[in-house]
């Protein structure tokens, strides 16, 4: 695909967002956690490790991760819960599921992370059927953002709590530009050198281009139904972690 192409062209061309997006990730699923790890220089971990706290599941609740992908945050969020407790991870792009389930089974988790493909959409699972929901890194690749998060609301149950961790647009002038020309000129040429991955790469920093701030991230989830939510700023808002309730 000619790199002159728009991201919109791109998306044209692939049959809409969601398919380019899945193609994309389904490209560099082998090289996506050490990619992860290599160009947020190990912080990805502390930020799911902070999302994971606010989604803590008690004894017997169920929780949903969507977007899972390789399963980092699921398995982040079974690490601070109680017993006999369950995270369903959903995912539409299969090999990024696949390296997750290797992980899972080298943890032993297996018996409390199932891992299937779905649309965060379209989430193929009944009304009030989970206790909390959590996403990181994926909402920005939605179609529809506020249909993401009013399928949320919908599949969590009433008291129920959802957890989207997501790069941001950091406040600051200075930070701020410091930020951005890491994002917009050396992470791309990181995965273009090291991951052999121009093109999914190069998706990385347009993909925030159109992505809202975090008020105005805030103000979706209010609007798709979502009660007290508040968002944090994390590592000088280069990631928002936005939580909510449903009344
Ligand atoms: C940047 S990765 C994040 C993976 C994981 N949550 C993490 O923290 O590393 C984004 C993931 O969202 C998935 N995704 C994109 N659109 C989706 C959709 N509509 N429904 C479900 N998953 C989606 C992609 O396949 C990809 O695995």
């Amino acid at each position: 695909m000619s790199s002159r192409m728009s991201l919109e062209e791109k998306f044209h061309a692939t049959g809409g967002k969601r398919s380019y997006v899945q193609r994309l990730f389904g490209r560099i699923a082998g090289i996506y956690d050490l990619m992860n790890r290599l160009m947020s220089f190990g912080l990805d971990r502390y930020w799911r490790k902070r999302a994971a706290r606010y989604l803590a599941l008690a004894t017997g609740e169920t929780g949903l991760d969507l977007g899972a992908g390789t399963a980092d945050l699921s398995i982040a969020v079974i690490r601070q819960s109680g017993p006999n407790t369950h995270m369903i991870g959903m995912d539409i792009t299969p090999e990024m599921l696949e390296e997750g389930r290797k992980k899972i089974a080298r943890l032993g988790l297996q018996d409390q992370i199932e891992l299937r493909t779905g649309d965060a959409e379209h989430i193929d699972l009944p009304d009030n059927s989970v206790d909390g929901c959590c996403s990181a890194f994926t909402v920005r690749n939605l179609t529809d953002i506020k249909q993401g998060f009013r399928e949320m609301f919908r599949v969590v149950r009433p008291g129920g709590r959802v957890v989207c961790l997501e790069i941001s647009h950091p406040p600051g002038r200075i930070f701020g530009g410091l930020f951005y020309f890491y994002f917009y000129k050396l992470a791309p040429l990181f995965g273009t050198i090291i991951g052999k991955a121009f093109e999914e790469y190069n998706y990385l920093p347009n993909s925030l281009t159109t992505f809202p701030d975090a008020p105005t991230l805030q103000k979706i989830m209010e609007e798709a139904g979502w009660s007290d939510v508040r968002f944090y700023r994390l590592s000088g808002g280069i990631v928002a972690l936005h939580v909510g309730t449903k009344a």
